[in-house]
């Protein structure tokens, strides 16, 4: 089968890596927006499926591509959700991971660790081309509890202060293929592939 151009509509390199070893199988050409000069999308809307819609037609416009687009984000069940869809900026406009990180466990200092509870959601849309009626959408869940301090130097984001149950460590100490098994956005990427497989055309 030959294979399909699809562009990707993130600038964060830790996605794009993460996305790119996920459809490495699949028969797809994957591009980074960054590469094909695509503009970074305003992301103004309240839900993570918003956002990703937005992001996924911005970049569908600019190419004529397929578009996948990942909005994704921390729900911390102590802090009523928060950073939710303001995780990429939670500690302001251009914070870099560690600043995110440094404001979280500044938020949360003194929560004990029955009450250190969150969530990590991955909503990804895929758009045929921008005026695409129906998109596939599918959301992924990953649940842990944020620690008191970061560990592991692997992963990107909010993974150094997210504890996995079950295995024992952070998401930044996970090997990137088992990370990509049971994360929010492996989960989230199977039901997209599953729908994919079911469509005549891509
Ligand atoms: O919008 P794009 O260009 O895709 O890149 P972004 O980093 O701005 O992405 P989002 O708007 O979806 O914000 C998501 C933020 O949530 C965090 N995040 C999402 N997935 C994560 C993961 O797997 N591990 C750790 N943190 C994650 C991370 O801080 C991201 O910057
Ligand atoms: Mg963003």
């Amino acid at each position: 089968m030959p294979e399909q151009r699809l562009v990707l509509a993130s600038n964060n390199a830790g996605k794009i890596r993460e996305l790119g070893d996920l459809l490495a199988p699949m028969h797809f050409l994957v591009e980074a927006q960054g590469d094909l000069g695509v503009p970074e999308a305003e992301e103004p809307a309240v839900t993570f499926v918003e956002n990703a819609l937005i992001k996924a037609r911005n970049a569908a416009s600019h190419t004529g591509l397929p578009a996948l687009a990942d909005d994704s984000g921390l729900a911390v069940d102590a802090l009523d959700g928060a950073p939710g869809v303001q995780s990429a900026r939670y500690a302001g406009d251009g914070a870099s991971d560690a600043d995110n990180v440094r404001h979280l466990l500044d938020a949360m200092a003194g929560i004990p660790e029955a009450g250190r509870s969150a969530q990590f959601h991955c909503v990804l849309v895929y758009l045929r081309h921008a005026l695409d009626p129906t998109p596939i959408i599918c959301h992924g869940v990953w649940a842990g509890r944020i620690l008191t301090e970061p560990r592991g130097e692997g992963g990107f984001g909010y993974d150094p202060v997210f504890w996995v149950p079950g295995k024992d460590c952070s998401a930044a100490e996970l090997a990137r293929s088992e990370k990509s098994r049971i994360s929010h956005r492996g989960k989230a990427l199977e039901g997209l592939l599953g729908s994919l497989r079911g469509r005549a055309t891509l």
